[in-house]
């Protein structure tokens, strides 16, 4: 079975196309990277993904759902790290995950339990009381993997999993996703990082303006490094020097 599935997804922001015809499937329980340059239309995937932004044609499945048709239906199965995102500066983290286990419905109990789960495994049970607007950029993303988390959906979209974490968090991260996958569950991210994706990914899938070119398992690569791949199949088609249609 699909975890997602994506049939020429096409997008366009005024006369710029982000997506142009992107097809795509992620079996459940794979651990699944996506790859491109800047500005190749990774994140506007992830959003019409997860039901924050309407395609122009083209359809997707996200877990049985269609992000068009019922976007709060995805964004309550799955969890979601958006790139670059922060917890709410005028809240500690507690308060933020009691709001996020509101949202998500779970009981005061379960989210105790959770949140001092996640703080033992990350390292920041001292900055749970903290103001996040004090807390280092690195200390906020693990909350934000955290909140992602927190109602054990059985599907994650993360954007930079890694970034600002210390080598050995990074570690209990990838610990984690590994476990996560390994229990049957389906992770999808974005990352810049080609080593990061392929040590962690069971697949890794390059966008390229606005379209996937290819999709490799890192494991079966033998002597041809993921970085050879990629450097292939972009060929220097760097979106943000104009090659998506007018940037
Ligand atoms: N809201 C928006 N309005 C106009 N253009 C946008 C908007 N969001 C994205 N774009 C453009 O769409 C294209 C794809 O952007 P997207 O953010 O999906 O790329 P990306 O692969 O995630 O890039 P990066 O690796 O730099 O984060 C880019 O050219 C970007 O400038």
């Amino acid at each position: 079975m699909n975890a997602i599935a994506t049939e020429e997804l096409r997008k366009s922001y005024g006369d710029l196309t982000a997506l142009a015809g992107l097809t795509l499937d992620v079996p459940a329980g794979e651990l699944f990277g996506l790859l491109g340059p800047n500005g190749a239309g990774k994140s506007t995937t992830i959003r019409i993904l997860t039901g924050q932004l309407r395609p122009d044609a083209g359809t997707a499945s996200v877990l049985d759902v269609d992000p068009v048709d019922d976007p709060v239906g995805v964004r309550e199965r799955v969890g979601i790290l958006p790139e670059q995102e922060s917890p709410p500066s005028f809240m500690t983290p507690r308060e933020y995950f009691d709001f996020v286990g509101s949202v998500r419905d779970l009981d005061a109990e379960t989210v105790t339990d959770r949140v001092e789960t996640w703080a033992d495994r990350l390292s920041y049970a001292a900055k749970l009381d903290t103001m996040t607007t004090d807390l280092s950029r690195g200390q906020q993303q693990k909350v934000m993997i955290t909140a992602a988390f927190l109602h054990d959906p059985d599907l994650v979209f993360i954007d930079e999993p890694l970034v600002n974490l210390d080598p050995i968090v990074q570690e209990t991260v990838k610990r984690h996703l590994r476990d996560y996958r390994d229990a049957g569950n389906t992770v999808f991210l974005s990352t810049h990082d080609i080593d990061v994706a392929a040590e962690l990914c069971d697949r890794v899938g390059i966008v390229r303006e606005g379209s996937l070119v290819t999709t490799r398992r890192p494991a079966d690569l033998g002597e041809d490094r993921l970085l050879d791949v990629f450097l292939r199949e972009v060929g220097g088609g760097d979106a943000d020097a104009g090659g998506s249609g007018g940037a």
